[in-house]
């Protein structure tokens, strides 16, 4: 159908043995291929959805051509990118993250050159990105991948993408001249969906920038902490649990982190592009937990004047997270354990079972099995709901974790704050490893937003910190001094850090502590001082 010249990269060589069973295996196929495209082209001719007609296509490139994945792409001309609008074989995350600049990876290439690409070896290539991530982890086995362009008149509105195990190269060609005819015939109804559908297109451009916003902030790797309890208690069950869709409950004290988890098992899933539904249940009174979780009937209370979806419903597809699910009630634990067991809730007021698709993902800082044994909460429910329990560890038992951070928060504070803070200093490093951490991470988080307000000259000190941090205990250093005592110790931080920043210069460092170079050389005297300890080369 077409000839080599509109084709871009297709190795055509001797037909092997393996190739006689791929002939007569899809040889069958080929056969069938006739009826589907004159099938097609009534569906696309009369539908007056142009979902459908693509729905119908990847149908038929799955079940009839027997392909492995496919794909349908379309142009977005504002942002000169091409994106997976529809696929089979790809889950909901990795489609969304198949967006190419023209030019960028077969697709890109396909759509910006307009010719059809055969890959015999996707992954030898030197065009394969994997940008979907659908390969990852995969051997090497022989993946072949066909892409054509959708044109109308000189004009690509997008792409079909499909791949398969390598059979032979001819039939590939056919693959891809199957394929040529069927874009061919989609063309118009694709014009038209493009050109209808703006809207809907850019704010499905839209939701998935903010999914991978959303993904970018939650994913495994922006928990920070590379300490053994953290590697072995949380890191790893977070991967199991993630390709699972069972109950999680995640244990640990206040401010550990546990929502930071809750959402990273989200983000890794494959419910990753649905809803991840947050509630506190202390936050709220118990009349209205049971109405904004399960959703309520119209008249079902004063005040109810419409029928509202809860957050069940709302969840739907996604992940409901409980916080501090030690406050719940003793009325709305026995109507989650009915979710948890049924799948299904009625809505306050309301006698019809809804069904709901939602996975629970449950924290609290409470002693849950305590809490049963007082009866103060269900059984049953502890029960179904821990069926993988997680414990984050306090920061006090992530020593090596503190610093890491603390560094962080520095960087996070600083880009918030558009201020620039480049160090630590020492003593203050040594306060914030020999602190308790009561509040954990989060107090953490503030003491360093504080700190970064409050430095002057882009290094943390130990002044910096907050007067909990200060004590003698704690930073083993000034409480019982006197006045006089205290000035020194000040006075020598404050020298040795302005030495550190100019690296020994003393001209430098005097100008940074405003006092003459003479002054300066006389305190350093006195406080036994070297500052060619702190020089570059030292
Ligand atoms: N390992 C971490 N890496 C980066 N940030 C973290 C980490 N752990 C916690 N945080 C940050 O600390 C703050 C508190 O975390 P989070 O709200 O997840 O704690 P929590 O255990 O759910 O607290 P609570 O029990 O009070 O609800 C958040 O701003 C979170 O982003």
């Amino acid at each position: 159908m077409f000839g080599d010249d509109q084709v871009e990269a297709l190795e055509l060589g001797q037909a092997s043995p393996e190739d006689e069973f791929g002939q007569c295996f899809t040889g069958e196929c080929r056969v069938n291929l006739l009826p589907t495209l004159y099938r097609l082209n009534a569906v696309i001719s009369q539908s007056p959805d142009p979902g459908e007609s693509l729905g119908m296509i990847l149908k038929t490139m799955r079940s009839e051509m027997r392909m492995e994945r496919g794909t349908v792409s379309l142009m977005d001309r504002r942002r000169g990118q091409v994106f997976i609008h529809q696929s089979f074989g790809l889950t909901a995350e990795e489609e969304s993250r198949g967006v190419y600049a023209m030019g960028e990876g077969i697709t890109g290439k396909v759509a910006e050159t307009g010719r059809v690409i055969i890959a015999p070896r996707l992954h030898e290539s030197p065009d394969f990105l994997d940008r979907t991530g659908a390969h990852a982890g995969e051997s090497r086995r022989r993946v072949a991948f066909v892409c054509v362009p959708i044109m109308l008149g000189k004009r690509v509105l997008g792409t079909i993408g499909g791949e398969r195990s390598y059979l032979n190269q001819r039939l590939l060609k056919q693959d891809a001249e199957f394929l040529a005819a069927i874009a061919l015939m989609i063309a118009p109804t694709v014009e038209l969906y493009l050109i209808a559908n703006v809207e809907k297109l850019e704010l499905e451009r839209e939701n998935r920038e903010l999914r991978d916003a959303l993904r970018e902030r939650f994913k495994p790797g922006n928990i920070i902490g590379n300490s053994k309890a953290m590697m072995a208690d949380v890191y790893d069950l977070i991967g199991k649990v993630s390709k699972t869709r069972a109950t999680v409950l995640i244990l640990g004290e206040s401010g550990v982190g546990k929502e930071l988890v809750a959402s990273a098992i989200h983000y890794s899933s494959d419910r990753a592009a649905k809803p991840f539904v947050r509630f506190n249940c202390a936050a709220i009174p118990e009349t209205l937990a049971e109405s904004l979780l399960f959703g309520h009937e119209k008249g079902a209370f004063t005040g109810a004047l419409a029928s509202r979806k809860g957050l069940f419903e709302q969840a739907d597809g996604g992940t409901l997270f409980l916080d501090e699910l030690g406050e719940l009630s003793p009325s709305v634990q026995a109507k989650l354990l009915r979710v948890l067991q049924d799948r299904t809730l009625e809505r306050v007021g309301g006698s019809t079972p809804v069904q709901v698709d939602v996975r629970v993902i449950a924290a609290t800082n409470r002693e849950l099995v305590r809490m049963v044994a007082e009866g103060r909460f269900r059984e049953d429910l502890f029960y179904r709901l821990n069926v993988v329990p997680i414990t984050v560890p306090p920061l006090r038992e992530r020593g090596s974790d503190i610093i890491l951070l603390a560094d962080h928060f520095v960087a996070k504070a600083c880009k918030a704050m558009e201020k620039s803070v480049k160090r630590i200093s020492t003593p203050a490093l040594n306060m914030l490893m020999a602190y308790h951490w009561p509040g954990n991470v989060r107090e953490l988080e503030n003491v360093i937003e504080r700190a970064v307000i409050l430095s002057d000259d882009e290094v943390i000190h130990a002044w910096n910190l907050p007067p909990s941090l200060q004590t003698a205990r704690e930073s083993g250093t000034t409480l019982g001094l006197g006045l006089e005592e205290k000035v020194r110790l000040v006075e020598s931080e404050m020298i040795v850090e302005a030495l550190k920043t100019t690296q020994g210069n003393i001209g430098q460092a005097a100008e940074l502590l405003q006092v003459s170079r003479r002054v300066l050389g006389l305190r350093m005297g006195r406080l036994g001082i070297d500052p060619h300890r702190y020089r570059a080369s030292a």
